[in-house]
């Protein structure tokens, strides 16, 4: 049967048909690539091909792979215990005193008299050391030489190995080689050979080779290299799309001080200054300065009064000058609000919020949250919940369900549920902005208002559950996630 040949393969095979080596070698890829000087991937690579096409056949052997220990190089040197006893036996006339070859050989004279004595070079007598036979170690001496210049042991020195591996002058590693052979002469395999192109060329069809040629087929199924172009970070990619979806549905983006005035972050928002959220251990409070400058006093009266009326206490000015960082981006929609938009006004912020949670898989002390309001005649708690399932519904979310709740800022007010891969989970409070606020501040159209945590929602979308590696910076995990083509290609 005729091969069919790249002319990659052919040219190894040329080559090697070029050198001699026709039939009837054995070699590792890498020898191979040495012997006929051609780069050793390249081999490699061909040679498979070929294993596959039947041209090459590819045997796996193990081998022992060794090395001089200390003292194998050591016996390399000065020639093996047993030998130096030898050695000074003879100097000293052939023998001499058990206590002064302990000397002369320290801690070698154990597996020096040991070694000698049981190949019969010595013998101990009367606390005397004899020499018997004027012996030398020839075989070990070549296994340590070989192991020194190759790491391989002499074929037939198998048994000497093993004792000097037992002895600790050597180590060895068992290894497995592939070894390439051709199953039949090359010089055959070329001339029965089909050649194969990868491309219809103009030299071959001028030529009409185009008829003798085989052309390569396109393999579809092959994957293409992966290339991991420069790219935003999945989680900033998340937080573009719900800018995005936002915009789309006609809000503009606004963004306010991470530093807040208690002011804007609880006292604008109708939330009395002994209420609990507003305790430390809620609220990250800032020392340094503690206090900041309050808006202008029309307003500042505005919500004095708002809370003295509403909830009857004396309102001070201090608690809401104190500098925190703020807890929710509902302090921006407050600053907004107290601008008093012109309706119809629809605005966002997406941003950072911060509040004194234990780090672990569900908590981090800074994350983010979406605000939005709609400032609109004829707006109503109706409307809200449309806008809401409309924004949901945006980011791919069907299921979603509204439940009763309080906020002081909002009436009536409702948390947001939405389904997710089988799971309920509360993504938002909104609610209609109180008619006490919306006086204080002078607006006098209906707002609907909501904030929403973001981490939250993109763990369940993104099946994440520790909300640490939202902010992962392994490129390995980054790369798990699939690009949004959306972002790139507007
Ligand atoms: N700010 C509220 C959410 C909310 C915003 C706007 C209206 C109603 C509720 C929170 O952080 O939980």
């Amino acid at each position: 049967m005729p091969v069919t040949l790249s002319p990659g393969e052919r040219e190894l095979l040329e080559t090697l048909v070029s050198k001699g080596l026709v039939s009837g070698w054995r070699m590792t890829t890498a020898e191979l690539a040495e012997r006929i000087g051609m780069d050793r991937s390249r081999v490699e690579a061909l040679s498979r091909l070929l294993v596959e096409k039947g041209v090459f056949k590819l045997v796996e052997e193990e081998f022992l792979e060794c090395r001089l220990t200390d003292e194998g190089r050591e016996s390399l040197d000065k020639g093996l215990p047993e030998e130096r006893l030898v050695k000074l036996l003879e100097e000293r006339g052939g023998e001499a005193a058990i206590e002064e070859v302990r000397r002369e050989l320290g801690s070698l004279y154990g597996p020096a008299i040991g070694n000698a004595a049981r190949r019969g070079w010595v013998r101990i007598e009367a606390g005397r050391v004899k020499l018997l036979a004027r012996g030398e170690a020839v075989d070990e001496r070549r296994v340590l030489e070989e192991v020194a210049r190759s790491g391989r042991i002499p074929p037939g020195l198998e048994s000497v190995a093993k004792e000097l591996a037992r002895r600790k002058q050597i180590v060895c590693e068992k290894k497995r080689v592939a070894i390439l052979e051709p199953t039949r002469p090359l010089d055959e395999v070329l001339r029965e050979a089909v050649v194969e192109v990868g491309a219809l060329t103009r030299e071959l069809i001028e030529s009409g080779a185009w008829r003798k040629v085989r052309l390569r087929r396109y393999n579809l199924k092959a994957e293409p290299p992966r290339r991991y172009p420069g790219r935003l970070h999945f989680y900033v990619e998340f937080l573009e799309m719900l800018r995005d979806v936002m915009r789309e549905m006609g809000f503009v983006e606004y963004e306010g001080p991470l530093v807040e005035l208690e002011f804007w972050n609880f006292d604008a928002l109708y939330q009395a200054q002994d209420h609990p959220a507003r305790e430390i251990h809620d609220t990250f409070r800032v020392e340094k300065p503690a206090a900041g400058d309050l808006p202008h006093e029309q307003l500042v009266e505005a919500v004095r009064r708002m809370h003295e009326k509403g909830w009857g206490y004396k309102w001070s000015r201090d608690i809401a000058s104190r500098l925190v960082l703020r807890s929710h981006t509902t302090a921006v929609s407050a600053r907004l609000l107290a601008l008093r938009p012109k309706p119809p006004f629809r605005a966002f912020v997406l941003s950072r919020v911060y509040r004194p949670d234990v780090v672990d898989a569900r908590h981090l002390p800074e994350f983010h949250q979406l605000d939005g309001i709609a400032v609109e005649e004829g707006m109503s708690f109706r409307g809200l919940l449309g806008l809401l399932k409309e924004i949901f519904e945006r980011i791919g979310i069907r299921d979603v369900k509204f439940k009763p709740a309080y906020f002081p800022f909002t009436e009536p007010s409702a948390e947001v549920y939405v389904r997710i891969g089988g799971q309920w989970i509360e993504v938002a409070g909104s609610g209609m902005i109180r008619p006490e606020i919306l006086e204080a501040f002078g607006v006098d159209a209906p707002v609907a208002a909501w904030g929403m945590g973001v981490e939250r929602l993109a763990m369940a979308l993104l099946g994440i559950n520790d909300i640490r590696l939202l902010y992962a910076r392994d490129v390995d995990y980054l790369r798990r996630f699939p690009v949004n083509w959306r972002l790139y290609t507007r």
